[in-house]
């Protein structure tokens, strides 16, 4: 995975596509941060189709509003208070929208479209290609392909989310093989926590003498997930089980 995923400072267009060379996978993305807007480098922006940043904005304050309701479910679902782990978000939560465009790839028994990783988000809404399926998720060592269903999203719960709910709710490995028929395409929008607003940590009506504590407290998960993901750690994740 890309060393500078969901870097501040990552935002635009990145070509993928080399065959001796691969961070990510065989893919060429969009990078666009959504407001707030001190972040948001609208230059970056597609200025075509003109309603782009109108269809954008309104389509991710819609996400904002799902990843509400279904943080405060999961919370509710454990019998904890339903702001317990909205709140670890801080009110300037991050939106990372990225554009996924995978071309056919001619070496598709050796090369990844989108290499085997878990997000560092605390959830990550994916809308998939229509026609195209390609999305598998790794459940007791097995690949199991995401069913295509044109106008569902795909809910993945990120690192960050596995950490709050002391693991209850894993952050599933999952990866894009290529396909050297068919172009694909796929968004993923990535809410994070504000970086700077706490700690990320288990929460504390999950833990007790019979549930221990699974995850040490971490400020700034993405920066622990750049920096691991640049020593060659593949799970930065691990790095903070106890
Ligand atoms: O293309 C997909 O379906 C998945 C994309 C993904 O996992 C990611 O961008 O992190
Ligand atoms: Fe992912």
């Amino acid at each position: 995975m890309n060393t500078s995923f969901l870097d501040e400072a990552l935002e635009g267009y990145v070509c993928n596509t080399h065959k001796d060379y691969q961070t990510i996978g065989w893919t060429e993305r969009l990078y666009l941060h959504v407001p707030p807007e001190s972040i948001s480098n609208f230059q970056k922006w597609p200025q075509k189709p003109e309603n782009f940043r109108r269809v954008l904005l309104e389509y991710t304050e819609k996400l904002r509003v799902l990843n509400e309701i279904i943080l405060k479910a999961m919370a509710k679902s454990l019998n904890l208070d339903e702001n317990c782990f909205l709140h670890q978000f801080g009110g300037n939560q991050r939106l990372l929208s990225t554009f996924n465009f995978y071309p056919p790839c001619p070496w598709p028994d050796v090369l990844d479209a989108n290499k085997p990783h878990s997000d560092p988000s605390g959830i990550t809404f994916i809308l998939q290609d229509d026609e195209v399926e390609g999305l598998q998720v790794l459940k007791k060592n097995q690949w199991h392909t995401t069913p295509l269903a044109p106008d569902a999203i795909v809910v993945n719960v990120g690192d960050q989310v596995e950490i709050m709910s002391n693991g209850i709710f894993k952050s599933p490995i999952h990866r894009v093989p290529t396909n050297n028929k068919r172009e694909r395409i796929s968004l993923a929008f990535f809410f994070c926590p504000e970086p700077s607003f706490g700690e990320i940590k288990p929460a504390e009506g999950l833990i007790d003498e019979k549930n221990p504590r699974l995850y040490k407290n971490v400020i700034d998960y993405l920066r622990h997930f750049r920096e691991n993901i640049q020593h060659g750690i593949t799970r930065p994740l691990d790095a903070l089980k106890i």
